[in-house]
């Protein structure tokens, strides 16, 4: 194994002991195979939270019970936008807590090398976990449905539709208030199909999930993943707190301000910049920047 690796390892060992970390995040894509994964692992001698974009990708045989398995959307990510995703997707498993320091070990794919050492204090770096009485999802929306919206997020961010950029926004959880303060654009496409069949969680579904993100409006998802909508123009009555960043426009603030009269979570996808702006509460907690080009891996 690389002894650049090695030696981010053990400090990363080091460093979560001084500093009082809770766990160590490591990126097991990096690593090229089960056996030197052990090894890491047995070096990080820690609470270790593993992150993988492979599907049915477990601990190596006989460090189960040290590790926890994160599964992160299996596309091309910042370095910053990996740890966002993990950690976010481990908060709303409950692996991670508001108060938490973290020691997140990073690299890119299949390189074989972790070359990235961040630590995070959840509460200063993510919004998400700012008010450490609330649980980071509203209790309405299942972590497995918040999951699969950041990846068909991060799909579309990525990917578009046919070649061209596409911006879309996913309202999840409290639906029946965030119905309320909404109207359709156009004829609801999910209308009179079975629950059964349109829920997110239906990998069958993506298709026609990404092909109506082209409609003007957003989604409306029930918190155990089921459509209730697309094409939907949000109308809350709500002033945010605070102004958004510079440059970001009506479907930012639509999206935002629904989160202040609503419990519900709001991903939006710009289609200007591809970043994935999350919000809650009226505040963006964070937001996840589309890597320049497929191969690149920027910080
Ligand atoms: N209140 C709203 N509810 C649902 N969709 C909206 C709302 N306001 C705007 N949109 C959608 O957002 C699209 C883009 O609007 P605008 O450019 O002002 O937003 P933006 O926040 O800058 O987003 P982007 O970064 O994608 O351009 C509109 O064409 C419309 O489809």
């Amino acid at each position: 194994m690389k002894t650049l690796t090695r030696s981010l390892v053990r400090h990363a060992h080091a460093i979560a002991r001084e500093v009082g970390a809770r766990v160590i995040l490591l990126y097991a894509d990096v690593v090229e195979n089960d056996q030197n994964l052990a090894d890491l692992i047995q070096d990080v001698d820690f609470r270790v939270i593993l992150v993988s974009r492979r599907a049915g990708f477990q601990a190596p045989p006989g460090w189960e019970d040290l590790c926890a398995i994160v599964r992160v959307p299996d596309i091309t990510m910042t370095r910053a936008g990996q740890v966002k995703v993990a950690t976010l997707v481990a908060a709303a498993e409950n692996l991670l807590r508001a108060g938490d320091r973290i020691v997140c070990l990073t690299g890119i794919d299949g390189s074989g090398t972790i070359d990235m050492i961040i630590v995070l204090d959840l509460g200063v770096e993510l919004e998400m976990f700012g008010d450490s009485a609330a649980d980071p999802l509203p209790l309405d929306v299942t972590p497995a449905v918040f999951e699969r919206l950041l990846t068909l997020a991060s799909e579309l961010s990525l990917e578009g539709r046919e070649g061209r950029p596409v911006g879309t926004l996913f309202v999840v959880g409290d639906s029946e208030r965030v119905l309320a303060q909404s109207r359709q654009l156009v004829m609801n496409p999910f209308h009179g199909y079975p629950e059964g069949e349109r829920n997110i969680l239906d990998p069958r579904l993506e298709e026609t999930i990404k092909e109506f993100s082209a409609i003007d409006g957003s989604f409306i998802v029930r918190g155990d993943g089921v459509i209730l909508s697309a094409g939907r123009y949000l109308a809350p009555q709500a002033k945010l707190d605070e102004p958004l960043p510079q440059g970001l426009g009506t479907r930012h603030e639509a999206a935002a301000a629904i989160t202040v009269t609503s419990t519900a979570i709001a991903l939006c996808i710009s289609q200007s910049t591809g970043t994935i702006s999350i919000f809650k509460r009226g505040r963006l907690l964070t937001d996840i920047v589309k890597p320049r080009s497929h191969s690149s891996d920027g910080l």
